[in-house]
C-alpha cells in the first residue's frame, strides 16, 4: 500500500468529527479560523521557505531571518492584521528571531513595569518598530539568581542620570535574544545605587545603538554570544553580549511603575510586592506553556502519521507488512505523548485564564492570589518543557533511522525547542519555587486557614492522607473522582512527606537543601494533578461534535494512567495504590490503546497543521515518504557532483596506496 492510500484509510477509520475537533483544540471556531488562514498565508508565501536552513551558514541564515521579519513586518502592516492575528502569523513563520524577544518581552516589561507617561513615550515606537528592544537580564555570572546580578545603575544627582557600569567579567550581560545584532534598545537590569546604598536589581530601559547607522553608542560592548546546539535551529537568534563603560542614561528612562527615584536622588520603594519586577517572567513562563502542548502536538503528528505510513515485518506469503503504530510498545511509547499534546493544550487554556484573572486582580491592589499565580506558571513551564523536550526526542526514535535525518524535521524541532528547559528560568530552580510554596502551604495547615486555587485538596489533608483507592475492577480507573483522589493522594503525600522531613533539620533553609531532589519530585506531583485534574474538567464542559468528547475522555485517561505508570514508585511507596491496583491501571491503559488506535491519524489531523509549519517529509499530510525523501537526498549539495570535491587529494591517493601524494 502507498504511503498516501494508507493515510486516507487511516482517516477513514476515525470515529469522531474532526473539523469538530480542531476547534476544540484551537479552543473556538473564531480562534481556529485565525490560525487557519495564518498558518496558510504563511505558507503560501516563499519567503518562509524554511528547506534550506540547515545548509546555510550562520551569516546567511542571519540575514535570511531578518529578510523573513521584515517581510512579515511589512505584510503585517498591509494586511492590517489584529494583534492576535500577527501574533499567530509571526508564530507560524517558525523562525526564532529578534521579533520574539521585542514582542514578548520588551513590550510587555515597559507595559508591566513603566509608568504612564513612560508607556506613551516607548510604546508608540516599539509599537511600530522604530526601535527594537531586548530583554537583558541574564549575566555572564548570574542567570538563575536574578538577585546576585551584578551590573550597576548608580544615581548622578549632578546631571539627573544613571551611570550603568559593568564592574567585573561576570556582569557582562550574556544570552539575552536580538541583543547581539538588532536591538536598538534594551529593557536592562541592574543594581541601582542612591546615596551609596545598594537596592537591589530594578528595570532601565537603555538605548544600545545608534539610530542612524546602528553603531554601539560609546560605553557600550557589544557582540554575538557565538553558535548554538543545532544546525540552523536557534543559530538564526542573536543572543548577544553587552558591557557597559560608565554609560549615562537620563533618571526618567528607569522603570518606575514600582518604585521610583526623585529628582533629589531619594528612593522611594515600592508599596506593592517587589516580585512584580518578575512580571515579565511570569506572563512569559505562561505562553510557554501553551507552546509546549504546539511543539509536543508537531512532534506526535510527524511520529503518529509516519508510524501509519511505515511498515515492518508481519507479512505472510508476501503480504502486506505490519504498520509500525499496530505494535503495542509503538503505542505505549506514542499514545501518551499524543495524549499529552492535548493535556498541555487545556491546562495552557486554564493557565492563561488564571494569568488574566491575577492581572485584573493586581490592578485593583490585591496580590492574594500572586504567589499560586507564581508557583503555577513556574511548575507548569518546568513541567511540561520537560516532557516536551523528551516527547520530541522519542518521536524522533519512534521515527526509526529516518528520524534522525533533518528532512524528518524532529532534530532541528528538538534543537530549537530543548533550551525551553533552561530560558524563562531553569526547571529545576523553577521546581522549587513551587515546592517552597508547598512548604509554606502545609505548614499552615492546622492554622485554619483552608487552602485556596489549585491547593485546595490540602484541606481535605485528613481525609487524603489515610484514604485507600477504591479502585476494584479496571474500568475503575475510567471513574473520575477515583483518578483524582490518587494523584491528590500521592501528591499530598509526597508534599507532607518532605515537609515532615524538614522538621528534622533546626535550621530550614539547611534541611531545604538537604531535600532539594524530593521537593523537586514533590513539585512535579502537584503540577501532574494540577493538569489532570483540568483535563477532567475540560470534559465536564458541552463539547459538541459526534464522538469528540468520547476521544478526548481516552486521551484524558491515557495522560493519567500512562503517569501512573511511569511514577509507579511514588503511587506505591505513599501507598496511595496497591500494587494490584497499579495492574489494573496498566490493563485499562492498553485497552484505551486499541480504542484510540483507529483515531490517531485523525487525532493529529484535527491539530490542523500544514506541511509547512510540520517541515517534515515523515509528517507530510498526503503520506507520501519515500519519494519525498529521495527528493530532498538529491537537493544536498554533496550531490550536486557525482564525484566529491577533494576526490583527487585524499581518497584517490588511498585507492592508490599514495598517501604520500596527499595534499594535507
Ligand atoms: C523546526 C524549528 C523551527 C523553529 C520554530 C520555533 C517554535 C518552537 C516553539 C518554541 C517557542 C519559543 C517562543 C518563546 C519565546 C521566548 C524566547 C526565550 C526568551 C528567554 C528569555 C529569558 O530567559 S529571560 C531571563 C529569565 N530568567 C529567569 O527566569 C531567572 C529565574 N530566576 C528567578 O525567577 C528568581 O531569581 C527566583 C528563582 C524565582 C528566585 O527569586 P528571588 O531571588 O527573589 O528569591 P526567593 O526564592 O527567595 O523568592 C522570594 C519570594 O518571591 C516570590 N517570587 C519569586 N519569583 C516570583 C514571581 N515571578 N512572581 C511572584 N512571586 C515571586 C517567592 O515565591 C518568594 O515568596 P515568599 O517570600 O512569600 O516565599
Ligand atoms: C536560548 C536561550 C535564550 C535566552 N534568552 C535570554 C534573554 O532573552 N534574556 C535573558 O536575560 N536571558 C536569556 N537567557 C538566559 C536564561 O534565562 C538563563 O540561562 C536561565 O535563567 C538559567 O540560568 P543560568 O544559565 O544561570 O543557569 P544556572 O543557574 O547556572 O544553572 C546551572 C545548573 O545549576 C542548577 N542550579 C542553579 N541554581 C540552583 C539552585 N538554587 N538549586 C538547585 N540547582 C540549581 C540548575 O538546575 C542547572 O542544572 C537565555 C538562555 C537560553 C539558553
Amino acid at each position: 500500500m502507498e504511503g498516501d492510500d494508507n493515510l486516507a484509510h487511516e482517516r477513514n477509520k476515525a470515529e469522531f468529527d474532526v473539523n469538530e475537533m480542531k476547534i476544540v483544540w484551537a479552543g473556538s471556531r473564531q480562534a481556529f479560523e485565525v490560525s487557519n488562514r495564518m498558518s496558510r498565508l504563511v505558507a503560501s508565501d516563499p519567503v518562509f521557505d524554511k528547506s534550506n536552513r540547515a545548509v546555510m551558514t550562520r551569516k546567511e541564515l542571519f540575514k535570511n531571518t531578518l529578510r523573513k521579519s521584515a517581510h512579515a513586518w511589512k505584510l503585517i502592516n498591509e494586511l492590517c492584521l489584529s494583534d492576535e492575528e500577527s501574533t499567530i502569523f509571526k508564530y507560524f513563520m517558525d523562525q526564532p528571531g529578534f521579533l520574539d524577544l521585542h514582542w514578548r518581552m520588551f513590550v510587555p516589561a515597559i507595559k508591566g513595569q513603566g509608568t504612564e507617561e513612560q508607556k506613551q513615550k516607548w510604546l508608540p515606537l516599539a509599537n511600530k518598530m522604530q526601535i527594537i528592544g531586548c530583554y537583558a537580564q541574564t549575566e555572564l555570572g548570574h542567570g538563575s539568581n536574578v538577585q546576585g546580578l551584578e551590573t550597576t545603575a548608580t544615581f548622578n544627582p549632578q546631571t539627573d542620570q544613571f551611570i550603568l557600569h559593568s564592574p567585573t567579567q561576570t556582569s557582562s550581560k550574556w544570552w539575552p535574544g536580538g541583543l547581539g545584532k538588532v536591538s536598538t534598545h534594551a529593557v536592562v537590569y541592574a543594581r541601582l545605587i542612591t546615596n551609596g546604598k545598594d537596592h537591589g536589581v530594578h528595570g532601565f530601559i537603555v538605548q544600545l545603538r545608534n539610530l542612524d547607522d546602528h553603531s554601539p553608542l560609546p560605553g557600550i560592548t557589544i557582540g554575538d554570544i557565538g553558535v548554538k546546539f543545532g544546525n540552523g535551529a536557534y543559530n538564526s537568534m542573536d543572543n548577544g553580549f553587552l558591557m557597559f563603560d560608565k554609560f549615562c542614561i537620563p533618571r526618567d528612562q528607569m522603570l518606575m511603575r514600582l518604585s521610583k527615584v526623585t529628582r533629589e536622588g531619594k528612593y522611594v520603594p515600592s508599596d506593592v510586592p517587589r516580585q512584580l519586577m518578575y512580571g515579565t517572567m511570569v506572563s512569559v513562563r505562561q505562553t510557554i506553556v501553551s507552546n509546549a502542548s504546539v511543539a509536543m502536538a508537531r512532534a506526535v503528528c510527524i511520529a503518529t502519521r509516519y508510524s501509519a505510513v511505515r511498515r515492518q515485518f508481519g507479512s505472510q506469503n508476501g503480504g502486506v507488512e505490519t504498520q509500525v503504530i499496530d505494535y503495542k510498545t509503538q503505542q505505549n511509547r506514542l499514545f501518551p505523548l499524543l495524549a499529552s499534546a492535548y493535556a498541555f493544550r487545556f491546562v495552557g487554556e486554564w493557565l492563561k485564564w488564571l494569568y488574566t484573572d491575577v492581572t485584573q486582580r493586581l490592578e485593583a491592589s490585591d496580590f492574594a492570589t500572586l504567589p499560586e499565580a507564581h508557583a503555577c506558571t513556574a511548575g507548569l513551564k518546568s513541567m511540561t518543557t520537560s516532557a516536551t523536550s523528551d516527547g520530541i526526542e522519542e518521536c524522533r526514535k519512534l521515527c526509526g533511522g529516518h528520524g534522525y535525518l533533518w528532512c524528518s524535521g524532529l532534530p532541528e524541532l528538538f534543537a530549537v525547542y530543548v533550551p525551553a528547559c533552561t530560558y524563562e528560568g531553569d526547571n529545576v530552580v523553577l521546581q522549587l519555587q513551587v515546592a517552597r510554596f508547598l512548604m509554606k502551604t502545609v505548614a499552615q495547615l492546622s492554622s485554619g486557614n483552608a487552602p485556596a486555587g489549585t491547593t485546595a485538596y490540602m484541606g481535605r489533608a485528613k481525609h487524603l492522607l489515610q484514604c485507600r483507592s477504591s479502585i476494584q475492577k479496571a474500568e475503575d480507573w475510567l471513574n473520575p473522582a477515583m483518578v483524582l483522589e490518587a494523584f491528590e493522594a500521592r501528591a499530598l503525600r509526597m508534599a507532607v512527606s518532605c515537609a515532615n522531613n524538614l522538621k528534622k533539620f533546626e535550621n530550614q533553609e539547611q534541611g531545604f537543601s538537604e531535600l532539594l531532589a524530593d521537593l523537586v519530585e514533590a513539585g512535579i506531583a502537584h503540577c501532574q494533578l494540577i493538569v489532570v485534574s483540568k483535563f477532567i474538567a475540560k470534559l465536564e464542559r458541552d463539547i459538541k461534535g459526534k464522538g469528540v468528547k468520547n476521544q478526548l475522555k481516552n486521551l484524558c485517561y491515557i495522560y493519567a494512567l500512562h503517569l501512573i505508570h511511569k511514577h509507579l514508585g511514588d503511587f506505591l511507596s505513599t501507598n496511595t495504590i496497591t500494587p494490584e491496583q497499579a495492574s489494573l491501571a496498566n490493563n485499562q491503559l492498553r485497552s484505551l490503546y486499541s480504542q484510540l488506535r483507529p483515531n490517531a491519524v485523525a487525532l493529529v489531523d484535527a491539530f490542523d497543521y500544514t506541511d509547512h509549519y510540520l517541515g517534515s517529509v515523515l509528517g507530510r499530510y498526503d503520506g507520501n515518504v519515500y519519494p519525498k525523501l529521495f527528493e530532498e537526498a538529491l537537493k544536498d549539495p554533496l550531490n550536486d557532483s557525482v564525484v566529491p570535491d577533494g576526490y583527487h587529494e585524499y581518497i584517490r591517493p588511498f585507492i592508490k596506496q599514495d598517501l604520500r601524494s596527499a595534499r594535507l
